[in-house]
């Protein structure tokens, strides 16, 4: 299996270099050649399998032979045995048609987890094959950071810098990143926005002098490695809902595009997706696009769902090179527009083959409050802002046809003042990661500009190279 950049300048690779590169040379994403078809046999048999196996049957395809075969299955045991929950991703009926896909029974309480304890695996094991380390850079908008951070914490190949804007995360979330106390993971506070941090993250691995010079990789969802895991848990939901013999349609709270676009992925494998629906807050770019087909920036407004509180969704770009027949011309022209001018059109035939996958709607902050309230008088269950609005979404998109699956991607804990707010009850942490919340704190706060970073971490690096 050979990857290919959606903007047809950077070289082709093979899996385990397309792990440790995060972000194509050329500023594209890496996509597979080809889509791996499952058979409606080996969909079926996911049923009785465990986590774990669905795990290896639909990742082993896109590794091809790279990592042998036993290396893979013993690290997805062990990316997924530290889960709460013995089904690690489990599935809640809350109402007659409707389901919620648990993704936050992992050791920071959001779906992030059951991609990155794979991908901490992953890149370790790689790197010590190749005898080599890597400088990790990361945005958050709030959940990747953590799960970053405690995926790596420790790791003797990386440094893990995470950049996180100021003030606009829970408590919560900030104590994930900034109570770890070991050496190589690093929580930078920036002023600004998440929009920020990502953009100083694409433009450092555009500095190729200083990406060659510190050996930079990439933990956003820029990284395929990153969909490839998240790919997993559309099956193992299809098959408990009778796929293949039956469709399912998923509402999917959606800001950097990450988990929707494995949905796609698992619908171009042969998973029987009805609808994929985009849930958005009222930072509504990804619906307002599936609207008008103009996709155009205005500025983000802090929401009680801050892990969305996105403008830029960087894989939308997957999107773009899959609808528009791989045309790398044309995913170029677009993202050169978005750079220049904050918005671009997307033309036909293309907006008619997003529209024939996706549907999408959004859920103001009013919407989310009393979604969380209705859904614990209704369904004695409790939700967080994120899966509230996918809930919230789905609704309006759920015609009884299909099984409606929402991705519950955060545990109400990680935003308690909001669930609070909403219903008067407050969600509390599992007693293990209640400490942190009286932890020491150590952060460093930078400006939002892209050599602050960059001077930072080189620092460090010569601080460690000379042993201080
Ligand atoms: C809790 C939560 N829900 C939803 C999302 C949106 O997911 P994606 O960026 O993959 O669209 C995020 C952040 O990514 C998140 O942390
Ligand atoms: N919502 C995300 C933003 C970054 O997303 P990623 O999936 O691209 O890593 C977050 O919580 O940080």
């Amino acid at each position: 299996m050979k990857y290919y950049s959606t903007r047809g300048e950077a070289p082709v690779l093979g899996f385990c270099d397309v792990l440790l590169q995060g972000l194509a040379r050329d500023g594209g994403l890496y996509l597979p050649e080809t889509w791996p078809q499952l058979s409606p046999e080996t969909i079926a048999s996911f049923a009785g399998k465990s986590y774990e196996d669905v795990a290896f049957a639909v990742i082993q395809p896109f590794v091809d032979g790279e990592i042998a075969d036993d290396d893979l299955m013993a690290m997805i045991t062990d990316a997924y045995s530290g889960f709460r929950h013995q089904a690690v991703t489990p599935l809640v009926q809350i109402a007659p048609n409707q389901f919620v896909l648990e993704l936050f029974h992992g050791p920071t309480l959001a779906f992030k987890d059951v991609a990155m304890q794979l991908l901490g695996r992953l890149m370790d094991h790689v790197l010590e094959k190749r005898n080599m380390r890597a400088t990790i850079v990361g945005a958050t908008s709030g959940d990747t950071g953590g799960a970053a951070i405690e995926a790596f914490r420790g790791s003797t190949r990386t440094d893990v810098f995470i950049l996180f804007p100021e003030g606009r995360v829970s408590p919560v979330q900030r104590r994930q990143m900034t109570t770890p106390t070991e050496d190589n993971v690093h929580a930078l506070a920036l002023s600004g926005n998440f929009d920020d941090c990502q953009s100083i993250v694409k433009g450092m691995f555009n500095n190729f002098a200083f990406r060659d010079r510190v050996g930079l990789s990439g933990v956003n969802s820029i990284n395929w490695a990153r969909i490839l895991a998240q790919i997993v848990y559309y099956f193992v939901a299809g098959a408990a809902l009778g796929s293949p013999q039956r469709k399912v349609s998923f509402t999917v709270p959606t800001g950097n595009f990450g988990d929707i676009f494995a949905g796609f992925a698992a619908k171009k494998m042969g998973l029987p997706i009805d609808k994929l629906v985009v849930a958005t807050n009222i930072n509504d770019i990804l619906a307002r696009t599936m609207d008008t087909g103009r996709y155009e920036m205005r500025g983000v407004t802090a929401t009680t769902a801050p892990s969305m509180d996105i403008q830029i969704s960087s894989n939308f770009e997957r999107l773009l090179s899959e609808a528009t027949g791989r045309d790398a011309d044309a995913v170029r022209r677009m993202m050169n527009q978005l750079g220049q001018s904050g918005s671009f059109t997307i033309e036909e035939p293309a907006l008619g083959a997003i529209r024939s996958s996706f549907s999408a709607g959004r859920c103001t902050e009013e919407e989310t409050a009393s979604i969380i309230e209705d859904t614990l008088k209704t369904s004695s269950y409790l939700l967080d802002p994120h899966t509230a609005i996918a809930v919230h979404v789905a609704k309006a998109h759920d015609d009884g046809s299909t099984p409606m699956v929402v991705l519950g991607t955060a545990h109400p804990a990680k935003f308690p003042d909001a669930v609070e707010a909403a219903c008067g009850e407050r969600p509390e942490l599992p007693p293990e990661l209640q400490p942190m919340m009286s932890a020491d704190e150590r952060q460093t706060i930078l400006s939002a500009e892209q050599s602050a970073v960059e001077n930072h971490i080189e620092d460090h690096a010569r601080a460690v190279r000379s042993g201080v």
